[in-house]
């Protein structure tokens, strides 16, 4: 196996963190299309790890694979090692419901079932059977996503019918509820308005006490403010096709401000993606 450069960059940069997911030789085919090639990654436990990149290069496929959410699609094949400390993700005896409940997941545009805020939150603990006094989780879970004090006097009320960043956090809670350690957050706040998102950003903060945070996003200020880890990802041309890869990844400060590479201080300052 080749050593690579990213690798060698990150462990100097949180060689204090246990990492909670590895990716080794990663590479991702929907058919014969190769949209990722030969990731080496290291996910640090308690830290925030986001994503960036041009449209295409891969930051959602890489996203979907740590909670086994492509295997859903016919055509994607992988080859490489991920594990999840240290056990083999994609071993044929790993279940990939126990997988997504280790490893939540929350979308770009807020998902809230249609049901009441509370049962939002309840539905995933009774199915995957967690035990414990119902009203205490769903406090506790809202209370976690910052949403407590907004809903507690409408717990009845659809989830639907609350605003946007609200539904946002409802989905977090959801997601916490049934107790992961890594929550993945595919642009999270794509579809919020400026407050809605400080307040889920200031949420992620909070949240990385608990659990490990991966997020996805286009918004440069956004990876500055809640990340301390930044992958930038780019895309090259390979026989006619594009394909994705790992550029460079280190501590967000030096992405920001002293990247190696040309292409992420170009990309970083807005010049091109
Ligand atoms: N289900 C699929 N079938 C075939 N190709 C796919 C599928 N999903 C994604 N791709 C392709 O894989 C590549 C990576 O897509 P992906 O959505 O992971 O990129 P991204 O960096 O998250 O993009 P964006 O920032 O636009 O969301 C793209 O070329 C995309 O068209």
């Amino acid at each position: 196996m080749t050593v690579n450069n990213e690798l060698i960059n990150q462990s100097q940069a949180f060689s204090d963190s246990t990492s909670v997911i590895d990716v080794e030789d990663w590479n991702v085919y929907y058919g014969d299309f190769h949209a990722l090639k030969s990731i080496f990654l290291k996910v640090p436990k308690n830290k925030v790890t986001a994503f960036i990149g041009p449209s295409g290069c891969g930051k959602s496929t890489l996203l979907r694979c740590f909670n086994r959410l492509n295997d859903l699609i016919p055509s994607f094949r992988a080859t490489g090692r991920m594990t999840y400390h240290g056990q083999d993700l994609y071993s044929s005896n790993v279940d990939a419901v126990q997988v997504r409940r280790r490893i939540g997941m929350v979308f770009q545009k807020p998902n809230p079932f249609p049901k009441s805020i509370y049962d939002n939150i309840a539905y995933g603990v009774r199915v995957n059977g967690i035990k414990g006094d119902m009203d205490e989780i769903v406090e506790q879970s809202l209370r976690r996503a910052a949403l407590w004090d907004e809903v507690k006097d409408k717990l009845k009320q659809n989830g639907t019918a609350i605003s946007g960043g609200q539904q946002q956090r409802l989905c977090i809670a959801r997601a916490i509820a049934v107790q992961p350690d890594v929550v993945l957050m595919d642009e999270p706040c794509a579809s919020l308005d400026p407050i809605s998102t400080l307040k889920i950003e200031e949420l992620i903060h909070q949240l990385k006490e608990n659990y490990t945070i991966v997020i996805v996003t286009h918004n440069m200020q956004q990876a500055s403010r809640v990340a301390d880890l930044t992958a930038f990802f780019n895309v090259r041309v390979v026989d006619d096709k594009r394909q994705g890869y790992l550029a460079e990844v280190d501590r967000t400060e030096i992405i920001f401000q002293n990247p190696k590479e040309e292409a992420t201080q170009q990309y970083v300052s807005g010049r091109f993606g």
